[in-house]
């Protein structure tokens, strides 16, 4: 396969959204990844994977102008990054409510919006607020501590958080996890709905490709350093993942699911420890 034909765009034309030239980040001496070259499109859905440690956290955090590259640039809608964007919105990673939060949907919804602000919202804040909740059919528990909802009825209520400025961009940090089936299947399709209704780009890091797989236009898969980025048919083939991590890997398609074996330090992409 040439490298042409690993990172073009599934798009005929592209209108550039993210930016990276010759990027590198490192802590110490190690190296996360180097000599990135990348243009994301206005609406493309690309998925970052790799084993634990390998970056993608760091990535979404360069985009989010909370990390500074060690070389190179990035440009986001053609400036430099800046932390607060309301270019960006953001799902982190899954955490639990401590039980006293006396925090209900509605006031996390609110904070997306206004979050530099006290008080329980504006005359303008709150149809808005109304709106992104019914976008997530969150409405019947906006009112309910957030600690006393399910992990999937939180995560539909920060994909919610994460839109209220109308982001051009979407990151997501592995907003399936811990879900079931069925929750992942929502969410994937809230944050794909958004991204055909609004042509947002989503950069959705993730251990799991399969739940997101018919979504995705591209992935960015880092190891070691070192990167893969492409279609996802050009990028999870055992050819280009032994390349990538230096060593025999396999992966299989069974019952349409990918299942990447071998890859050192890593897991399984149907999330099981690879052998
Ligand atoms: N500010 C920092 N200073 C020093 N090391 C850091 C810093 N941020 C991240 N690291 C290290 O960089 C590496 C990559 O971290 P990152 O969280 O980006 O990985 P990841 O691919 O998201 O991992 P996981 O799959 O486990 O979530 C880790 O070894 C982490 O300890």
């Amino acid at each position: 396969m040439t490298a042409d034909a690993l990172i073009a765009p599934r798009r005929s034309t592209i209108d550039t959204v993210i930016s990276l030239s010759g990027a590198e980040l490192a802590f110490g001496d190690r190296i996360l990844w180097r000599g990135l070259d990348l243009e994301l499109g206005r609406g493309e859905f690309v998925a970052v994977l790799g084993p634990n440690g390998s970056g993608k956290t760091s990535f979404l955090r360069v985009l989010l102008g909370q990390q500074r590259l060690n070389a190179g640039t990035l440009l986001i809608e053609g400036r430099p990054p800046r932390r607060g964007s309301a270019l960006l919105g953001y799902i982190p990673q899954h955490r639990a409510m401590a039980p006293q939060t006396p925090l209900r949907g509605r006031d996390l919804i609110r904070l997306g919006l206004d979050g530099h602000r006290w008080g329980p919202g504006t005359r303008r804040t709150r149809p808005r607020v109304a709106e992104l909740l019914a976008a997530v059919g969150a409405t019947d528990y906006a009112d309910v501590p957030l600690a006393l909802l399910s992990g999937g009825e939180l995560q539909r209520l920060r994909v919610a958080q994460a839109l209220a400025t109308d982001p051009a961009i979407l990151l997501c940090d592995e907003p399936l996890l811990s879900l079931d089936l069925h929750h992942q299947k929502v969410v994937t399709e809230l944050i794909d709905a958004r991204r055909r209704s609004h042509d947002t780009t989503v950069v959705f890091v993730t251990h799991e490709i399969n739940p997101i797989l018919e979504k995705v236009d591209r992935v960015l898969y880092l190891a070691g350093g070192r990167f893969r980025f492409g279609a996802p048919e050009a990028v999870m083939t055992s050819e280009t993942l032994s390349d990538l991590y230096g060593s025999p890997i396999d992966v299989v398609q069974i019952n349409g699911r990918l299942v990447v074996v071998g890859a050192p330090g890593s897991v399984g992409h149907d999330g099981e420890p690879a052998p």
